[in-house]
């Protein structure tokens, strides 16, 4: 087993408007199954958050969603695939889901997966915890259709300043 089991996942409660958010997003949980590493998540079932787990969940791999009771009517619709935890609020959503795993990976998202993403550097910085952070983004300005593991310096960066691209056509 290495040493990264299990993997925390911050990314949009929807699709954003691109196909290739969707596309990094199932990448990602394919790649998890690949290398046998369990989720644990915020517990939506829909948006790039759905897609992740469900691909986690029928890869064979465990999936944890860690939610807020008051956001299950807003995040969770039908049923939600693995075990899921209810919390009392985001604040013990958060620490939990830090608790649990071994590193972060952000995928494209809205202000949740931000606040999530800059409060988990936020506590690496502060020495809270010292597990690994790494960004999967969406494309560049220049509109090229690619997006890579980068470090989070940089694209934070990025990531902030596309960010109006997540729910516009795309076209600047
Ligand atoms: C700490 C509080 C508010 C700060 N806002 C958030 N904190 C933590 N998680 C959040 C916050 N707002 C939304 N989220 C979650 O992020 C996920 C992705 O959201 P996105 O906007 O689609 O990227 C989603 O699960 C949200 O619940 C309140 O005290």
């Amino acid at each position: 087993m290495g040493k990264f089991r299990t993997v925390c996942v911050f990314c949009g409660s929807n699709s954003g408007h691109r196909k290739i958010f969707s596309d990094a997003a199932l990448d990602l949980g394919r790649e998890l199954v690949a290398r046998k590493m369990d989720l644990v998540y915020g517990g939506g079932s829909g948006g790039l958050m759905g897609l992740v787990s469900q691909t986690v969940h029928d890869g064979g791999c465990h999936v944890l969603g860690v939610i807020p009771k008051a956001l299950i009517p807003l995040e969770i619709s039908g049923s939600s695939v693995g075990e899921v935890i209810i919390v009392s609020d985001m604040h013990e959503r958060k620490a939990e889901m830090a608790r649990r795993a071994d590193a972060f990976i952000a995928l494209p998202g809205g202000y949740g997966t931000m606040e999530e993403l800059l409060e988990m550097i936020t506590w690496s910085q502060l020495g809270i915890h010292n597990k690994p952070i790494d960004f999967l983004i969406k494309p560049s300005k220049s509109g090229t259709e690619s997006y890579g593991v980068c470090g989070y310096e940089s694209v934070l960066a990025l990531q902030i300043d596309s960010r109006p691209n997540y729910y516009s056509d795309g076209h600047d």
